[in-house]
């Protein structure tokens, strides 16, 4: 049966709380270095352009030179945790709800994120929510990543002719769906810096229950394919 639509989701700070798990697999390679660990809050303003924007934050603040062996061992040391890392990520309230109804609406399930597709799988197993998702484009999947549009358009591309709505909660998620004229749904919970209107979505939220009946409003406004 033909999709009503197909919603793509991005993953860290719009399905999933992850920034403490990001902040766990990064303090374990530093500590394992000797070197200093970093808070919370700090880690979270380093997430959203994938792992090499993620490591170019954290040599800039601990004062070391990216391309030292030294730090090239503590990048490696965080990938090989990050990609089993599953303690420290939280799913949103109210997102497992959200996708069963939305697969009960027939609405098609993908999913674009700047995350290694090892990490991005282990969080979906680890939550629960790998099934819904008939497409996963992750950050190790094409030359680029977002807010290049080009990730957005392969998952587009894979889900079938209906009409295409995007979830996600930064200014990388934003940039990459106005650069791939796919509508910008805002969830408002995630890692964003900068206030939601700048970000001129389609409309925002700050509630899963919501999802729905906006997933329901986009299909009314799109012409259908
Ligand atoms: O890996 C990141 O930096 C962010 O991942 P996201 O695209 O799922 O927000
Ligand atoms: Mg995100």
């Amino acid at each position: 049966m033909t999709s009503v639509c197909s919603v793509i989701f991005d993953l860290d700070g719009t399905l999933v709380d992850s920034a403490a798990a990001i902040q766990l697999a990064l303090n374990h390679a530093l500590s394992l270095h000797g070197l200093p660990v970093l808070p919370l809050d700090l880690v979270r303003g380093f997430i959203g352009r994938g792992v090499p924007h993620l490591m170019d934050c954290v040599g800039r603040q601990i004062g070391m030179d990216p391309s030292s062996a030294q730090f090239i061992s503590v990048s490696n040391a965080f990938s090989a945790r990050y990609a089993r890392q599953q303690h420290g990520n939280l799913l949103f309230d109210g997102v497992i709800e959200a996708l069963q109804d939305l697969q009960e609406s027939n609405v098609a399930l993908g999913l674009c994120t700047n995350k290694p597709m090892d990490a991005a799988r282990t969080v979906l197993q680890h939550t629960g929510i790998d099934a819904f998702f008939s497409v996963v484009v992750a950050g190790d999947s094409l030359p680029t990543r977002k807010p290049d549009p080009e990730m957005l358009w392969a998952a587009r591309d894979r889900m079938g002719p209906a009409p295409c709505l995007y979830v996600g909660d930064s200014e990388v998620d934003a940039e990459a769906a106005h650069a791939a004229g796919i509508p910008f749904l805002l969830y408002t919970r995630g890692y964003r810096k900068i206030a939601a209107e700048e970000l001129a979505p389609w409309r925002i939220f700050d509630d899963f229950g919501a999802l729905g009946g906006l997933v329901g409003c986009f299909v009314k406004e799109m012409p259908q394919a």
